[in-house]
């Protein structure tokens, strides 16, 4: 095996040459299963050797989330372009805006890598996150056509509400330590209203009150996202083999799966049999509107083109839209209330515009396209904690053809079967692009006052926004864009971006004006601390603690650093 590795790394070398940008060699490659599981244990044990033994290639790059850690580093050093050679696959490194863009708008030429989301299939498929060519744009249109305005009004309201209960929650305990799954809850309850029209009263995370018979439902959903690694690794066929001697655990994992699947069935059925009996009728009701039934529609009215999606690709994708959806948001939903608690001056800023656009309005009032689109500081918020934590990564690659590419002013020929990594962590963070504070976490770099937009004030990047800004009133607000469509890659760019941008800014906007217009959020102070000192300590834990718990970049143990949460 190892003789075998060696003659691939070789090959892939000499395939790298061919780039013509700097190469670092590493012998094993990121997603070889059984490294997965031991990477970073066994790179900190060889980083203790001494010399270039415990200091090299290999502790540098060769486990998940280096780019994290390494931060600026490596295009410093490398440039904008590098390669990574590995026995396995050639990962290519590019970190220049103009050439991500362009990479971006060539969907055919640098497709998704869909080996690594191939993996999700396991409730059916094709999906919208598995498929390629055809059968891909045919699931995106459909599912594109059902994530609309209507399904955002639904969101809107169910994420104030769990923002809402959230907050009263954490404020009966005064001291919690429980933001990470609490978030985990709440974003998982909007997907389960959005998804399924299945609305749950907030539980927060010592509570579990539910015992009605659709808890059954939301135990299973909650069960199913909990566990995705372990189900996308083995599949839910697995967990349900009755010949397999599994632990108990596992057992009750295989009828998590089974009653997620049975439940999706008895909605797609609902829907079926709704859209048979009012057959010609009406608009839906905005309180009817749920994807499920939105997919089920779209799939029996079909396009113009006359494709539908099949059954097995309906609950494929419904379990796509719920993991995709899911910690995507709670993760960041986390970091925010950290780096809020670190940021007296920004909750304030923050709490000013919230009470300027919804005043002492009770929450049953608030109203989605009144309040959503003035609310732009607590949208600066999450843009901000997307562009420091990314939590996405994404992986394109070149297929059977070699492609060429400017890079920093040099044409670069791809080989074949390479993938390409966007380094947004350098295009994110770079002081050229965002200025000397790049590395700080400042939401007010993403507004500006009217008037200073029009005085030169042109993007995020721009540091004298802040100063602009701090006075005036939200009405007189705008938000910034990205210095460069290449340099903000949170949601991705091209024809293969996210889908769920908008519901997930929606559903940010309504949990952060529930949360802090009345509440705000404090580091717990230890003894004879003073301010200043633990919000340097929150800050430093943030950076410490960030990682990859499974393939998201996330916190990886909030409940360790305690916080406060008050009345304002
Ligand atoms: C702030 C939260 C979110 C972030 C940062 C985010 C980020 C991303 C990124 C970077 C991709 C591209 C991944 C790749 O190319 O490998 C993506 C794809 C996707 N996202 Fe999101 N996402 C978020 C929320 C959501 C929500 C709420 C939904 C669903 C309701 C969703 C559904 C999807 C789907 C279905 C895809 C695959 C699209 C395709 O392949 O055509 N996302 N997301």
């Amino acid at each position: 095996w190892t003789l075998y590795s060696g003659y691939c790394l070789y090959c892939n070398y000499l395939e790298a040459r061919k780039l013509g940008v700097p190469i670092r060699i590493i012998p094993i490659d990121h997603l070889n299963k059984l490294w997965l599981l031991v990477d970073r244990q066994v790179v900190s044990l060889v980083r203790r050797l001494p010399g270039p033994l415990g200091n090299n290639s290999f502790t540098r790059f060769n486990y998940r989330g280096w780019h994290e850690d390494d931060g600026l580093r490596a295009h410093n050093e490398m440039g904008e372009a590098f390669v990574l050679v590995t026995p396995s696959r050639n990962w290519f490194y590019l970190a220049d805006p103009e050439a991500l863009m362009n990479m971006y708008r060539r969907g055919k030429d640098f497709p998704r890598w869909v080996e690594i989301t191939k993996m999700l299939d396991v409730f059916g498929g094709p999906t919208i996150a598995t498929a390629s060519g055809e059968q891909w744009k045919r699931i995106r249109k459909i599912s594109n056509s059902c994530l609309n305005e209507q399904c955002n009004t639904i969101v809107w309201d169910e994420a104030g509400s769990l923002g809402d209960a959230m907050a009263r929650y954490w404020a009966t305990k005064g001291v919690f330590t429980s933001v990470g799954e609490d978030s985990r809850t709440v974003t998982l309850d909007v997907l389960s209203k959005a998804c399924f029209g299945q609305s749950f009263a907030f539980e927060g995370h010592d509570e579990r009150l539910d015992t009605s018979p659709s808890a059954s439902f939301r135990f299973s959903l909650l069960t199913v996202m909990e566990n995705a690694l372990l189900i996308l690794a083995l599949t839910p066929r697995f967990f349900t083999n009755p010949w397999l001697p599994l632990p108990a655990a596992w057992r009750k994992l295989g009828e998590a799966c089974s009653t997620f699947r049975s439940h999706m069935v008895y909605f797609y059925n609902r829907e079926l049999r709704a859209l048979h009996e009012f057959k010609g009728g009406g608009a839906q009701q905005k309180g009817d509107y749920t994807l499920m039934a939105a997919l089920v529609r779209a799939s029996q009215e079909k396009g113009e083109d006359g494709f539908g999606l099949t059954e097995d690709e309906i609950y494929g994708n419904m379990f796509v839209f719920s993991f995709a959806g899911h910690d995507t948001t709670a993760h960041l939903l986390t970091y925010a209330v950290f780096f809020l608690a670190a940021n007296p001056s920004a909750q304030d800023w923050l709490a000013q515009e919230i009470t300027q656009v919804l005043g002492d309005r009770p929450r049953s009032e608030w109203d989605y396209h009144g309040d959503f689109p003035r609310l732009k500081r607590c949208l600066a918020v999450l843009y901000e904690t997307l562009r420091v934590k990314t939590p996405v990564c994404e992986v394109k690659w070149t297929q059977d053809q070699a492609q060429q590419l400017d890079v920093a002013g040099q044409t670069v020929t791809v080989p074949p079967a390479t993938l390409i990594i966007p380094s947004y962590v350098y295009v994110h963070k770079h002081p050229r692009y965002w200025g000397a504070d790049a590395a700080e976490w400042k939401p007010e770099r993403w507004i500006a006052a009217r008037d200073g937009v029009d005085e030169g004030y042109s993007h995020a990047g721009n540091n004298d926004t802040a100063a602009a800004t701090t006075t005036s009133a939200a009405a007189d607000e705008v938000l910034l864009p990205p210095p460069s469509r290449g340099n903000y890659l949170g949601w991705s760019e091209g024809a293969r971006d996210c889908p769920g941008k908008r519901f997930s800014q929606v559903e940010w906007v309504a949990f952060l004006a529930a949360m802090f217009r009345d509440w705000k959020v404090e580091p717990q102070l230890q003894d004879q601390e003073t301010f200043d000192e633990a919000r340097t300590r929150v800050l430093d834990f943030v950076e410490k603690d960030s990682g990859y718990g499974g393939l998201l970049l996330q916190l990886m143990h909030p409940e360790k650093v305690p916080l406060v949460w008050s009345r304002r």
